[in-house]
Order: C-alpha cells, then sequence, then structure tokens
C-alpha cells in the first residue's frame, strides 16, 4: 500500500463511495470547485496540492454526456498540476451497451468511450461492466483495467431468505444468476429477451407450475428503463406467483421507473451501491479497495523505473 499522503481522492460528484474508499486503501480527499458558466461551459478548479501524488477520481457515470467534459478536464488538470497518476473508479461504466454496428452507419460508442477515457486516464476500476460481447474491458479499453463482480455480494444478502426461485431475463443474465444460484443453493429459470426498442422489450420465461409457491427474485445486471424487469413480472404474475422481488448490481432508474416497478407490484427491490438509490443494500467499497491498491501500486513502479 502507498503512503497515505501520497493518494487523494476526488468526487467528481458527490458519492458516498469516496469517503469509504479513502478510509479502506488510505489517502486523502481533494477538493474541487466547479460551476457552470451562464452560457453552460464548465468551470472547474482543483483546490488541493497534488503535484507527485497518485490521484483517483471516483466518478458516478450515469447520464455520461453531462459529466464527460468535467471528468476529461479533472483528469487533465491534475496531470498539468504535477499528478504522478491519475486513475478512474466509476462504479457503474456507461457506454457498453452499444457494443456492435446493428445497423449501418452507428457509431460504436463502447470502443469510442473506452477511447477517449483511455486517452485520458491511466487506469480504470468498475463493477460488473455490460460485456456482452465483449469478453474483456482490454478489447476497447488500452489502459489497465479491474473488473470488480457485485454477484457474491448480492448472494450474501441473499442468503438470509428462503424459499426462492432466481429468474433470469434473459441469456446474458445467466452468467450472475447462475452463479449466485451455485452460492445460495437456490433453483433458477432464466427467461428468453426480444428487444424493439430503448423501452420495448418482451421476455418469456418457461413453465414454472413447481415453483408457485416461492418467492421469485429476479435478477439483473442494471435496471434502465425497467422494462426488462416490468415484463419479467407481468410473466411471473401470469404464472401464477405472486411474491415477486428483483436484485441488481446497477439500478439507474430512468424515467423514474422504480415507482413503476413498485407500482407493478414488486415486493422488495435491491441494489449494489454502485448508482445511488434507496434500494442500495450492498456495498462494494470492500470489493473496489484491493483492485484499487493493486494499481496504485503498479503506477507507483512505474514511477521508479
Ligand atoms: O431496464 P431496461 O431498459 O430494460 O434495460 C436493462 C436491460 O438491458 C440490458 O440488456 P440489453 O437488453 O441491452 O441486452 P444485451 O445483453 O443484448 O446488451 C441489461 O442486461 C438489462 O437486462
Amino acid at each position: 500500500m502507498l503512503n497515505e499522503r501520497e493518494v487523494v481522492f476526488f468526487s467528481l460528484t458527490e458519492h458516498p463511495l469516496t469517503s469509504q474508499l479513502v478510509e479502506l486503501v488510505g489517502g486523502r480527499p481533494g477538493e474541487i470547485s466547479t460551476r457552470r458558466f451562464p452560457d453552460g461551459e464548465t468551470y472547474l478548479r482543483v483546490m488541493t496540492p497534488v503535484s507527485g501524488l497518485h490521484c483517483v477520481i471516483v466518478a458516478d457515470m450515469t447520464y455520461p454526456d453531462d459529466k464527460f467534459l468535467a471528468l476529461i478536464y479533472l483528469a487533465d488538470t491534475l496531470k498539468e498540476l504535477g499528478a504522478a497518476s491519475v486513475g478512474l473508479v466509476v462504479p457503474y461504466l456507461p457506454y457498453m451497451r452499444q457494443d456492435v454496428r446493428f445497423q449501418d452507419g452507428e457509431a460504436v460508442t463502447s470502443r469510442l468511450f473506452a477511447r477517449l477515457i483511455s486517452q485520458h486516464l491511466d487506469w480504470l476500476v468498475t463493477v460488473d461492466p455490460h460485456l456482452h460481447r465483449y469478453h474483456s474491458l482490454d478489447e476497447i479499453y488500452s489502459i489497465p483495467s479491474r473488473v470488480v463482480q457485485g454477484a457474491p455480494a448480492l448472494t450474501e444478502w441473499l442468503k438470509g431468505q428462503t424459499n426462492l426461485l432466481l429468474v433470469g431475463p434473459d441469456a446474458e443474465s445467466e452468467q450472475w444468476v447462475s452463479g449466485i444460484a451455485a452460492l445460495s443453493g437456490h433453483p433458477f429459470v432464466i427467461g428468453e429477451k426480444r428487444r424493439y426498442g430503448d423501452r420495448q422489450v418482451e421476455v418469456s420465461l418457461p413453465d414454472m407450475e413447481a415453483f408457485t409457491d416461492r418467492t421469485a427474485m429476479v435478477i439483473d445486471d442494471v435496471i434502465s428503463s425497467g422494462h426488462t424487469i416490468l415484463e419479467c413480472v407481468a410473466s411471473l404474475k401470469a404464472r401464477g406467483i405472486t411474491r415477486i422481488q428483483c436484485a441488481a448490481i446497477h439500478g439507474i432508474f430512468a424515467d423514474q421507473s422504480d415507482a413503476r416497478l413498485r407500482q407493478a407490484g414488486l415486493d422488495a427491490l435491491v441494489t449494489c451501491n454502485t448508482v445511488v438509490h434507496n434500494s442500495n443494500r450492498v456495498n462494494v467499497a470492500p470489493l473496489l479497495a484491493p483492485p484499487i491498491n493493486e494499481l496504485l501500486a503498479a503506477m507507483a513502479n512505474r514511477q521508479l523505473l
């Protein structure tokens, strides 16, 4: 571990993970001052001396287009002010879903976003990025990256529950659902999802007559518009399952979808604290600290070379 005085943590926007990481990794909080000029441009000032120090930016990058320039300004300013390295802890990594040119002429934004981040930061740590057609972040990020898995922590939370049926909405969710099933001993089913648009999906679930006395726990990596989970809830109800809960790694809840999920009859909604929300029950800070330490040590070694 680096000497405490050598690491400074900055929050791009307030995130409770920052103070926890300061404690767990060792270091001190840095201060920035930022605001918008009347014409919408960003003002940013680094208030903490950083010359020769290793900097870590903790950034909630949901709605990334609102924050991206400020992130780049902060990273570049820290380097101009003499920071030895600038890393990024991005608990929810955005722009991972457009991983292919589905139609001619589309921007493959996952790759473009990764290229831009890699040009301005030295390393990256995140939680369960939406790896569908990519197998690893190394395929698109040219900086060292580490991925933390939220599923084992979700499993800990689920362990106290009995008589559950785990439900994955689509083939991609099987990686999380089967892992949680193996650790918790609950049975699971996987559905088939067809996506017709940003807010249009269809989920068909297999027959589950044998499980109607159980509480269904729908598990997914991310809830955005909420339509995937809403479809699951409708499908489960149609199969006679009355107690339905949901656990996800990242809860973005665009379009106030959390309220619609509750109205639809979800009994409980649980997320990791990657995106701040009142459903946060699983703390990922202890999972993030070891890879951050590892990358900070690598940066310190690089300095010595
Ligand atoms: O809340 P929603 O707006 O429904 O979005 C969330 C869903 O979308 C993602 O998969 P996606 O359908 O993008 O499939 P992919 O695995 O093909 O990328 C994700 O895995 C969720 O299942």
